[in-house]
């Protein structure tokens, strides 16, 4: 599969995800370890891709999204920010609502199957 493929796969069939340098539990670096703990705190699942693994995502993923560094955070298939506007959003209370609506709305569609 295309890479560019592969990215449009992750982006729509994981509501929450961010694609990082590293895991949440162990990131790889502070900006990534940032935005992982931000979404820990949200309280809700969300999917990650570590692309110090996956190289190939990591050079398509930033023309793909026109954003060139990592971490990002995609829901709902939209790119929603890296560290800097998440951490902010997060701080004003702004992000938690995104994250918490998402969830509830794909955790409800997958109860009713
Ligand atoms: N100000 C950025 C910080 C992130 C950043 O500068 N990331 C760099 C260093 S980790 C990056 O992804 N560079 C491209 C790469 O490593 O592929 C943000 O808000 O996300
Ligand atoms: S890996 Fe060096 S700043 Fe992120």
């Amino acid at each position: 599969m295309e890479t560019v493929d592969k990215i449009k796969q992750q982006i729509s069939e994981n509501p929450i995800i961010v694609y990082m340098k590293g895991s949440p539990k162990l990131p790889s670096c502070g900006f990534s370890s940032q935005v992982a703990q931000v979404m820990i705190n949200c309280g809700e699942q969300f999917a990650f891709v570590d692309i110090l693994q996956h190289p190939d995502i990591r050079a398509e993923l930033p023309k793909f999204a026109n954003w060139p560094t990592f971490p990002q955070l995609w829901v709902e298939g939209e790119l929603i920010g890296g560290c800097d506007i998440i951490t902010e959003m997060y701080q004003k209370g702004e992000l938690q609502p995104i994250i918490k609506e998402t969830a509830d709305k794909f955790r409800t569609e997958e109860d009713a199957e």
